[in-house]
């Protein structure tokens, strides 16, 4: 028998789980159907335990600063809190009764399974079907990219799930891919004993960001004494049961006990039943109009829109999705101002487009820059005070179209540049504020004064 809904959510990760409880809260009949875990991978495998394995390696490092500034200070790193943090603060050991609940108390019906469209607003889970009046939501993610390297597959490689999951720090670990995962994990188990190699294919880390980007994670994490290899191509893998070893195509022999796979994350349509709607179950991902809807009665929100793999993507669709399905007015999907921040220390952010982006747009550009270490709060700060901040003009219109901010707080000071881009607050108004003294901000003070 089909049973009859306002609205079927697929995949309820960080985007499919904000879609389904406001819709149910709203008073629509919603079910969501989950194969994992409700909450999907930030919480569980993704930003939030990696953000406490990563809050953790910086108190070590801070505490590594103290020598000249503060005294003396000596720490013993120890996982097995970071360990027990994960398992209970942030996972609940891999338990999602509490999110499940809160979508059932809103009014939701959930079920566990993997499920398939079978036609418009048509959907099947573990035999059971469903029928959707107003539509169905696709917030089925990504999963790690297995790149197809010579014996790999048989070796029993990490990724991002297994780094989180571990109670134990390996001895030596190498790194595929420099990416945000590969970078932030790096320097967490390196903070914490592990011996670290990264092997990044492209010239230079966080390849899609400014060079001084790459530049600036490559000297942090060489100063914290891993050791980096860009324009390096794994060829061949191979596991003896104890060791990795790794060869790479210019030529290099690594070894490690551990070897985590970070080179991207993949959508997989191929099972979705996406071709019963007349899409292409190839894709790379779910084509969507400004409002999140992918063809008939279908939307999608977060990773598996190929509009960057944040959570605030997901949840800044998800509001856009509820929004056009209760038939509620509202701006369309706007991704100009769309920040990111690496969170290694320094932690690198972003928005909007890079120098060279801009330049490929055909804009007409200046940039201008200043260095933390020479503004006044980071020349109070000293130790671990390295990063930048770099501004992208039109100068056409005379605003700003991108920003870079790394440093301490990179992440944060992220924020004033991203409201500028968003709402292209003109570059005359900008030099013309006032900027609290001695912020690190303040720097973006600093970088406006070398525009004409
Ligand atoms: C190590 C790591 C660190 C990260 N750190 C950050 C960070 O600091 N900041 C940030 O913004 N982003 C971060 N991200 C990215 C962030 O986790 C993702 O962008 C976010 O989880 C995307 O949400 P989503 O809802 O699109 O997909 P997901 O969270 O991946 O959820 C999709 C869900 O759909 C389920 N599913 C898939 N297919 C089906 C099906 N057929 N039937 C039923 N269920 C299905 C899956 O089981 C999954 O639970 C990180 C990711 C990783 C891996
Ligand atoms: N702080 C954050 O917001 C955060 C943290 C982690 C992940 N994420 C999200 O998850 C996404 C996936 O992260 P990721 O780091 O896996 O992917 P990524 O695409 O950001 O980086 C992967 C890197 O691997 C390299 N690479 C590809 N093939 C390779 C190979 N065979 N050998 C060596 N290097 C290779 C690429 O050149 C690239 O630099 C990110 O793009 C981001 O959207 C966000």
């Amino acid at each position: 028998m089909v049973k009859q809904v306002d609205v079927i959510v697929i995949g309820m990760g960080v985007g499919g789980e904000a879609v389904a409880e406001s819709l149910a809260g709203e008073g629509l009949s919603v079910v969501g159907i989950e194969g994992r875990l409700v909450g999907g991978e930030c919480p569980y495998w993704g930003c939030i335990p990696s953000k406490m394995m990563i809050r953790a390696a910086d108190l070590i490092a801070e505490t590594r600063r103290v020598d000249g500034i503060a005294g003396t200070a000596t720490v013993t790193p120890d996982w097995s809190p970071v360990a027990i943090r994960i398992r209970d603060e942030a996972t609940t050991n891999w338990d999602d009764a509490i999110a499940v609940k809160r979508f059932t108390d809103a009014g939701g019906e959930f079920v566990r399974g993997w499920a398939k469209l079978t036609g418009p607003g048509q959907v099947e889970v573990d035999g059971q079907a469903f029928e959707a009046d107003k539509g169905v939501v696709i917030g089925t993610g990504t999963t790690p990219v297995i790149p197809p390297i010579d014996g790999l597959a048989d070796t029993p490689y990490w990724t991002n799930r297994d780094a989180v999951e571990t109670t134990t720090v390996p001895d030596s670990m190498i790194v595929l891919g420099g990416g945000a995962i590969g970078l932030e994990l790096a320097q967490a188990f390196s903070r914490f004993g592990a011996n670290v190699t990264v092997v990044e294919a492209a010239d230079r880390l966080l390849p899609p960001e400014e060079p001084e980007s790459s530049a600036l994670a490559r000297q942090a994490l060489e100063a914290d004494g891993i050791t980096v290899h860009t324009g390096s191509r794994a060829e061949r893998v191979e596991h003896d049961g104890h060791t990795f070893t790794v060869a790479t195509a210019d030529g290099k022999s690594l070894t490690a006990e551990k070897l985590l796979v970070a080179v991207g994350r993949r959508v997989d349509l191929s099972t979705l039943g996406v071709d019963t709607l007349g899409l292409d179950p190839k894709a790379r991902n779910l084509t969507v109009d400004e409002f999140m809807r992918a063809g008939e009665k279908l939307w999608a929100v977060g990773d598996v829109t190929g509009h960057g793999a944040f959570t605030h993507v997901a949840t800044y669709q998800a509001d856009i999705a509820v929004a056009d399905i209760l038939g509620r007015s509202t701006p369309g999907a706007d991704y100009r101002a769309l920040p990111r921040v690496t969170f290694t220390d320094p932690e690198i952010g972003a928005v909007g487009l890079t120098e060279s982006q801009a330049r490929e747009q055909g804009l007409e550009v200046a940039t201008a820059s200043a260095q933390i270490p020479s503004t006044a709060r980071g020349w109070i700060h000293k130790a671990g005070n390295e990063g930048f901040i770099k501004l992208v003009v039109d100068t056409e219109r005379e605003v700003l179209v991108g920003a870079t901010s790394a440093g301490p707080n990179g992440g944060e000071v992220l924020g004033a540049l991203t409201v500028a881009v968003h709402g292209e607050v003109p570059i005359g108004r900008l030099k013309h504020m006032i900027y609290a003294y001695p912020t690190f901000h303040r720097g973006i003070q600093d970088a406006l004064r070398e525009l004409p």
